[in-house]
């Protein structure tokens, strides 16, 4: 793991103080993330905290209500370009006309009407980059044959085709199993500190990546704590963030928060005035 607190490298992305609110309600609340080239980051918080909503507002697909998003350093103002992003879920009909390749290569034209067209170079960038997430033998096949863990592999070429710095994953590992997850987990972990990409990975469970994350940002009721581990996972320090008492156990290498969700409101968050700062530990 690196030590990003030594970090002589400017952050790829710096979030001041982020708050969104919908009609009444603060989703997030004076948020703050740096991250650092080459880090793995685990965004862990549970149904509703708020995660797809950060990845937004990261995305630039949301404006927040207040708050500053910086990506790829003050100079460098190409945005959206920098940043690859890997959807949760594919929905592909078994015979739809797309081959393996074919989907990856929409990471470089996507945006336009149509099937990309191939030219040399594209075709040599499409066939490094199947490569290098190990799935140039499906690369032919129909995109809606293939098993999750292969089209989650594809999505993950696809997104690394522009040579990002940023790599955004909203929960690749909510269908996999266990073997398939684990594979992901790797695969971007190595990907992300070969080519010095900063990974942010969204996950309810963050168990599976205990062994590959450099720092955690925990979302609760809209609030987030950044921080490694074990400065983050410490029963007084979820339930400062929650409000009341959490605890923390470690159950044979596994961490799991109990009581952490506020059952008394359908499981929602709680209504909270935008004026509270998230501690980056
Ligand atoms: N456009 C919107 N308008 C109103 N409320 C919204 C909107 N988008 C999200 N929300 C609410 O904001 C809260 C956070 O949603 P978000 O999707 O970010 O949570 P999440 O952590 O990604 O949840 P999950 O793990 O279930 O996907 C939810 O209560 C959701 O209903």
């Amino acid at each position: 793991m690196m030590d990003w607190a030594a970090g002589k490298d400017d952050p790829v992305l710096a979030l001041d103080n982020i708050s969104v609110q919908f009609d009444k309600r603060c989703v997030l609340k004076n948020v703050n993330i740096r991250v650092y080239p080459g880090e793995f980051i685990g965004l862990i918080g549970s149904n509703g905290a708020g995660k797809s909503t950060l990845l937004k507002v990261i995305l630039g697909l949301l404006s927040p209500t207040q708050g500053t998003v910086q990506v790829g350093g003050p100079a460098d103002g190409k945005g959206e370009r920098l940043m690859g992003y890997v959807p949760q879920k594919l929905f592909l009909a078994p015979d739809i006309p797309l081959r393996g390749r074919d989907l990856v290569a929409l990471g470089l034209d996507g945006h336009r009407w149509g099937i990309p067209l191939f030219s040399k170079e594209r075709k040599r960038r499409v066939s490094e980059i199947l490569e290098a997430v190990d799935a140039a033998r499906y690369a032919d096949a129909p995109v809606g044959q293939l098993s999750g863990g292969e089209q989650q592999r594809l999505l993950i070429a696809q997104a690394l085709l522009t040579d990002p710095q940023i790599l955004l994953l909203d929960e690749p590992l909510s269908n996999l199993d266990i073997k398939s997850a684990y594979e992901v987990i790797q695969l971007v972990s190595r990907i992300g500190r070969e080519k010095g990409i900063a990974v942010i990975l969204v996950a309810h469970d963050m168990n599976p990546l205990l062994g590959v994350m450099d720092r955690v940002v925990y979302l609760a009721d809209g609030k987030a704590l950044m921080g490694q581990i074990p400065d983050v996972f410490r029963s007084d320090v979820l339930s400062d963030l929650y409000g009341y008492p959490v605890e923390v156990l470690n159950v044979q290498g596994r961490i799991m928060v109990v009581g952490g969700r506020n059952f008394e409101n359908n499981g929602y968050p709680r209504e909270a005035i935008c004026c509270e700062s998230n501690e980056v530990l």
